[in-house]
């Protein structure tokens, strides 16, 4: 039979470490952070409406919006990000649910919608399943940090506008503990896979 299944997690917990198990098994993958990084590209549907009320400062050279500085704009000011937020979001959840909706069409027996803000977003109600990566907070600190070249400080702003971890874990269907090795979190993947095959 199979199902729809939401990935989610909070920042740098491992789910595209997960996703990239999926992908490697051919399961077709919705994916929320590249969907957003579509919609404002130059002539893409949220481009104005961000680029209107950010200003032009932050343009790249090319027009294209830099992701660096609009991520530094938003993830301290909560003003900004409610903003962000409302450009983008509805247009994400849009492109999420016809991507979805074409891959079941085409009969794919199991899809993945990976979506960072599943919980944040109410969009538990998009899949059957939700599978929570999860890592410590100390974890996810020390990976955020070292990935993104932040600051503790940045790191925490960041992890800090997003349910924890710990309360995602509760809500869970199904948890993929990702604080030991690639290894471990792999073992737990093709456990999971057999499940989620069999529903
Ligand atoms: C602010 C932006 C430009 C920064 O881009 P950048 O390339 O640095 O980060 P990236 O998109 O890879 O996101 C990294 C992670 O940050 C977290 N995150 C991103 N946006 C948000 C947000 N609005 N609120 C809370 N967490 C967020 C997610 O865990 C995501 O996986 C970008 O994150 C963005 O457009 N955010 C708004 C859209 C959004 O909410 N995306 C999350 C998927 S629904
Ligand atoms: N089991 C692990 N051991 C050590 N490092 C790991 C492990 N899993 C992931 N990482 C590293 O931690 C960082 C965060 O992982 P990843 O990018 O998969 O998180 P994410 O949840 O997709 O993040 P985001 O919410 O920002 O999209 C990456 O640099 C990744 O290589």
């Amino acid at each position: 039979m199979g199902a729809i299944v939401g990935l989610t997690g909070s920042i740098a917990t491992g789910k595209s470490t997960v996703a990239a198990l999926f992908a490697r098994e051919e399961i077709p993958i919705v994916d929320a952070d590249l969907i957003a990084r579509q919609v404002i590209e130059p002539g893409q549907r949220a481009y104005d409406q961000v680029v209107q009320a950010f200003g032009h400062e932050i343009l790249a050279h090319d027009q294209s919006i830099n992701r660096v500085k609009l991520g530094q704009m938003i993830f301290n000011d909560q003003k900004k990000r409610a903003q962000l937020n409302q450009i983008v979001h509805p247009v994400i959840i849009e492109q999420l649910i016809e991507d979805r909706d074409r891959l079941i069409k085409a009969g794919h027996p199991l899809i993945v919608l990976d979506i960072p803000l599943l919980y944040e977003l109410d969009l538990a109600k998009l899949v059957d399943r939700v599978v929570v990566v999860y890592s410590t907070t100390e974890n996810q600190l020390i990976r955020l940090m070292a990935r993104d070249q932040l600051s503790e400080r940045e790191a925490q702003q960041r992890i800090d506008t997003q349910i924890s971890i710990d309360e995602k874990k509760q809500r869970a269907d199904y948890i993929i503990d990702n604080n030991g090795t690639k290894q471990q979190t792999e073992t737990q993947f093709h456990q999971l896979l057999e499940i989620l095959f069999s529903m």
